[in-house]
């Protein structure tokens, strides 16, 4: 699905209404009566509801769910907030039809004093400000933002198209917002739903598909996605009858340290679990046992090291030709290791995928950067990204960073959270759409260095591998917590679900070739 920005909203707005066509005020009812019916499924009548409207087509549709509302026998009172002087066309027109039900009940509000009271348990419409906020909101909006936040403790708040004060596509960290329970938005997701410094403002996002016109959809040209099944579906590759295990490739995960061959396990364990042909395991020699003994399908090869691994460099004398390879889970920071991981990344040609300390050598020695191979993937969590690529003032600021080195180093760059951010060599960045805080435990981010590699190795395309290795992670992610709760469920529990999430993804995929 793409992200629009929200001039592009407004493009889609007005195509849709010149070629549909449709009259604007037509099509702002479709979008208020697909808020009012998601209410009308949520909350019973019985709830009293307060809409509080602003004086653009964001207030029009405020108005237009309270009509829908007091229609269907809710008890509604809607709060007009004065913020400019002229109300749009739309918002005239829908204020006319409220006002022409019987005993509905318009407040306007000129200053904070002046707020309606918020019953416990109220459901409060926020339709103050949507994507038309085009700057960061000062002034008495401020104390009526507080105001509603404050008031809301026993009741929901549902934000309408945009938390009112929030802008789509640039940081407005510093500036007041409504905060919202559920933001109802239309057609697409917004970029600023996308980022963490949001995440207790926009609540959780619901998106409301409204028939914006598929011809601006399919053409309109945009550096954001949002990753979801019908972009999976596109990529998966299924097996082929006749395929050996010399069709899926080598694979090969560099990993672990004394204390830390857990890190090994979790990595070679998913990258077996995600489809390569054959898995070898690069450890220090205290991990040799420990990896044979936990996972038998493994090959393990042993670096004379000891407790680390000093020789990673000379993995090309072994004569074995790797498919794919992933670095980094639990290596640590020894010295020789950091000196011959230093040597063995000047040695490669063909793309790897680089985590954890590996990521941490980078960002202490920033002249390793040029010898990253093209397409290679780097999976940095946010700490690491700021070791990699410094501190940034918002999240924004840090997606155009993330971006700006993507295409500078020819990679991919995946920064983990709640939506993974995937920035391409192209520019565009897309953001994952599975997971959950579950997944907030050590050694989730293992388990992704595995499989990422484990689809390189069959044979995906490391732009292919990123976003399904990414999705197939989160998706495996809740179903292992639908299963043991998120409080429960560990690392190792990710990787028992990958086989649910290959299964339905191979499912779907072939039934949409039917
Ligand atoms: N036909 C359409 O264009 C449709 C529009 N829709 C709704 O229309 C909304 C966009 O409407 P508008 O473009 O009228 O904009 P808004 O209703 O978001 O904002 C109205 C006006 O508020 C003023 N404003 C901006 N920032 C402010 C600030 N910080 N403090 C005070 N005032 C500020 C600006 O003059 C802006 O035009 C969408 O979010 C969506 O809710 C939907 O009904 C779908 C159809
Ligand atoms: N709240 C969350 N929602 C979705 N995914 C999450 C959440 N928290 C963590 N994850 C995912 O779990 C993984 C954690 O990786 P990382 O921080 O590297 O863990 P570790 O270093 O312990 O292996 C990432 O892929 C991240 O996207
Ligand atoms: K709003």
């Amino acid at each position: 699905m793409k992200i629009l920005t929200a001039s592009q909203i407004r493009e889609a707005d007005a195509y849709t209404i010149a070629n549909e066509p449709i009259p604007g005020i037509d099509l702002m009812e479709r979008a208020s009566r697909a808020c009012a019916n998601w209410i009308q499924t949520h909350y019973p009548p019985g709830q009293p509801v307060i809409v509080f409207a602003g004086k653009g087509n964001n207030g029009g549709d405020g108005l237009a769910i309270a009509r829908i509302l007091l229609e269907a026998g809710y008890r509604v009172h809607v709060a007009i907030i004065q913020h400019m002087e002229h109300a749009s066309e739309d918002h005239i027109m829908n204020l006319t039809r409220l006002k022409a039900l019987v005993n509905s009940p318009v407040q306007v509000v000129h200053a904070v004093n002046e707020m309606p009271a918020i019953p416990a348990g109220a459901i409060i419409i926020d339709a103050i400000l949507g994507t038309g906020t085009n700057r960061p909101v000062s002034g008495w909006l401020t104390n009526v933002f507080h105001y509603i936040n404050n008031k809301a403790k026993n009741s929901t708040i549902v934000s309408i198209d945009m938390p009112s004060g929030l802008m789509a596509d640039r940081s407005t960290k510093n500036a007041p917002s409504v905060h919202a329970d559920f933001t109802l938005s239309f057609e697409c997701y917004k970029l600023a739903f996308m980022l963490p410094e949001n995440a207790d403002r926009v609540g959780t996002p619901v998106i409301l598909p409204i028939g914006l016109h598929k011809d601006y959809m399919q053409h309109v040209s945009t550096n954001f996605h949002f990753v979801d099944r019908s972009i999976i579906d596109t990529l998966y590759l299924p097996r082929s009858p006749f395929s050996h295990k010399g069709t899926y490739g080598h694979a090969c995960i560099i990993a672990g340290s004394y204390g830390k061959m857990g890190a090994a396990v979790l990595a070679t364990r998913s990258c077996l679990r995600s489809g390569a042909g054959l898995v070898s395991a690069y450890v220090p020699t205290c991990g040799y046992t420990i990896l044979q003994e936990s996972i038998p399908e493994a090959m393990c090869i042993t670096d004379p090291a000891g407790e680390f691994s000093g020789s990673i460099h000379d993995l090309d004398q072994l004569g074995i030709t790797f498919k794919a390879i992933g670095i980094g889970p639990g290596i640590g920071m020894h010295p020789s290791t950091v000196k011959s991981f230093e040597r063995w990344i000047t040695l490669q040609r063909q793309p790897v995928v680089i985590d954890a300390d590996a990521l941490n050598i980078i960002a202490g020695n920033p002249s390793l950067v040029q010898f990253i191979p093209a397409h290679s993937i780097l999976t940095p969590h946010p700490k690491e990204f700021e070791r990699l690529f410094g501190k940034t003032t918002d999240e924004f600021e840090r997606l155009g960073l993330l971006s700006a080195k993507a295409v500078a180093w020819n990679i991919y760059i995946l920064l983990k959270g709640r939506f993974s951010a995937i920035a391409c060599p192209d520019g565009s960045i897309f953001f994952n759409s599975t997971g959950n805080p579950g997944m907030a435990t050590g050694g989730s981010g293992d388990v992704l260095t595995g499989i990422l590699t484990g689809l390189l190795s069959q044979g995906y395309q490391p732009k292919a591998a990123v976003l399904l290795g990414a999705y197939v992670h989160g998706a495996a992610g809740d179903a292992a917590s639908a299963h043991y709760s998120q409080e429960a469920m560990s690392a190792g529990d990710i990787i028992g679900h990958l086989g649910d999430v290959f299964l339905s993804i191979r499912e779907s995929a072939s039934t949409n070739k039917l």
